[in-house]
């Protein structure tokens, strides 16, 4: 996709085109409404500034496509696909990581009520599970704050792999 046919195209097109970055159809059309786009960086800029009114009711919905960590996601879709390569630093080899990311998901969601949520491009398994650990130790209301902003990372980088 580049900017161009995104913005000359259908709003189902568009829409469609960019549905895989997030569960939430209403910022995706957000971006779509907002065609056209004079640049990427407004569209990045846009596309934040929408993500930036997630709340808790977003997260849950959202949270439907992601995965837990150190967990294959079911199905073969887009987010599927894109949930494995964005995980493909946790060695699934690594029984006692895998072991202790177990643990660590099992623990957040006795404490928080959701999944465990963060932005594993770019992240190994042990900066994960250090990450995990940290967070366990927030208050709900930093939580939120921690794993909305993970979800905003995570959306903004399929966003910009999509225009790559
Ligand atoms: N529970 C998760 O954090 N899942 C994920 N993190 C990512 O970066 N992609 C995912 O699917």
């Amino acid at each position: 996709m580049n900017l161009t046919h995104f913005n000359l195209a259908s709003a189902a097109e568009a829409q469609h085109s960019i549905d895989h970055c997030v569960a939430l159809p209403d910022w995706a059309a957000g971006l779509v409404d907002a065609r056209p786009f004079s640049s990427l960086d407004a569209l990045w800029l846009k596309a934040d500034a929408l993500a930036q009114a997630w709340d808790e009711a977003a997260l849950n919905q959202a949270l439907s496509a992601h995965p837990r960590i150190g967990e294959r996601a079911p199905g073969t879709g887009k987010e599927a696909e894109l949930s494995s390569r964005e995980q493909g630093q946790v060695n699934p080899a690594d029984t006692a990581l895998a072991q202790a990311l177990r643990a660590g998901n099992a623990a957040y969601e006795q404490r928080f009520g959701r999944v465990f949520l963060i932005r594993a491009k770019d992240r190994s398994g042990e900066q994960i599970l250090a990450e995990l650990r940290r967070r366990l130790l927030n208050d709900a209301q930093q939580e939120q704050r921690e794993a909305l902003q993970q979800l905003r990372e995570i959306t903004l980088l399929r966003l910009k792999e999509t225009f790559r």
